[in-house]
């Protein structure tokens, strides 16, 4: 059977999402793209392309009819909200827009009419000025997801041929992260990355590389006890359960190219130590994943780059990784 094509989500008007998602359908035939078709408004794009003095056809259609359309326009499901932004001067006019269409992907997907959510970037602090409640698009997927009351823990992955990064502790001020670190959030994290890296990437035993907090992962209780009091704990706690986990490791020394080949995921301890090697190796390759969903969820790795957006400069080489890999992730669930 073929597989539904991917539900694309409008991310915030302003951004390079608009010019990326024009990019990548041009390059549908010369990089064999997954169908994909974008929630939002057609006029947007329409808007785009000819600020960047593209030519490209835009149909409006229905996500059943997408796959079909895809080879001569890109698809666009509409959402019934208006998009006005204005590239590089985003507001939060079109906020209910970026997040109607993150709704209706979700509902496409979970209505099985989408083999897979890939998110367009947003603009955390205009979708807060809108009153959006949600750290970033991994907690609000999460809390769409729920079911029976009960809501996933979601897990952020950032993954690329080079690097696959997961931090533990997501989008938190450095300080809080720090005081939220414990032995059971680690060991749950971790559960969630062999499942998933199990059912949706095909490796039946992942390798674990747990990343210390402190300098030196402690340097023995001298700088800093919660490598010892935490983190090493919580790597007993899996290698208990049969998982392959290593740690705590110092994050100075764990990321050069001879020590990424002995393991398959690095579990770091808060976002930066996660995305900054992954984003230094591979920016225009990296892929966010979003692991502990009933559904998948990929995303560039980047964000809105206003100081880009509708210049023809965006590359839309990380959001076509995330393509590819939703369609691979989903054709992998399916046949398990
Ligand atoms: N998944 C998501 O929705 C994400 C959203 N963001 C949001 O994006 C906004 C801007 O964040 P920044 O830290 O400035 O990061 P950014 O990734 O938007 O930009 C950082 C730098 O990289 C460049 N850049 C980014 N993507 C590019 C591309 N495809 N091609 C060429 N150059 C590119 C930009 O021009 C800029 O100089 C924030 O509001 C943040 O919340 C950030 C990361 C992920
Ligand atoms: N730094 C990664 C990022 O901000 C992506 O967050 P999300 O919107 O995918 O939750």
């Amino acid at each position: 059977m073929r597989q539904a094509p991917l539900a694309l989500t409008l991310g915030e008007p302003s951004g390079i999402g608009p010019d990326i998602t024009i990019a990548a359908w041009l390059k549908r035939s010369t990089d064999n793209l997954p169908p994909f078709y974008l929630i939002g408004d057609a006029d947007l794009i329409r808007r785009r392309a000819e600020r960047l003095g593209v030519r490209i056809e835009i149909a409006e259609t229905s996500p059943q009819s997408a796959a079909e359309i895809f080879p001569r326009a890109l698809p666009v499901a509409p959402t019934g909200h208006v998009a006005t932004g204005t590239p590089g001067a985003p507001d939060s006019t079109s906020a209910l827009a970026a997040i109607a269409s993150i709704k209706q992907a979700v509902a496409d997907v979970k209505a099985g009419v989408a083999s897979a959510v890939v998110t367009n970037p947003i603009a955390k602090s205009v979708l807060y000025e809108a009153g959006f409640k949600h750290p970033g698009h991994t907690e609000f997927l999460a809390e769409l997801a729920a079911t029976h009351g009960k809501t996933p823990k979601p897990v952020m992955m950032i993954w690329s041929e080079t690097l696959a990064v997961v931090p533990v502790t997501i989008h938190l001020p450095l300080r809080e992260a720090i005081t939220t670190l414990t032995r059971e959030l680690i060991v749950e994290t971790a559960r969630i990355v062999v499942t998933d890296m199990r059912k949706r990437l095909r490796l039946p035993s992942p390798r674990l590389a747990i990343a210390g907090l402190n300098p030196h992962a402690g340097e023995g209780g001298t700088l800093g006890k919660e490598d010892g009091a935490i983190v090493a704990p919580a790597v007993e706690d899996l290698r208990r359960e049969g998982i392959d986990a290593r740690g705590p490791l110092p994050a100075d020394t764990m990321f050069h190219e001879a020590a990424r080949k002995t393991y398959d995921c690095a579990i770091c301890m808060y976002h930066d130590q996660a995305l900054i090697p992954v984003k230094t190796l591979a920016f225009d390759s990296g892929v966010n994943v979003t692991l502990g969903l009933p559904f998948i969820r990929t995303s560039p790795d980047h964000g809105t780059a206003f100081d880009i957006a509708g210049s023809g400069r965006a590359n839309p080489s990380s959001l076509i990784a995330a393509l590819r890999l939703a369609a691979r992730m989903a054709a992998t669930s399916a046949a398990t």
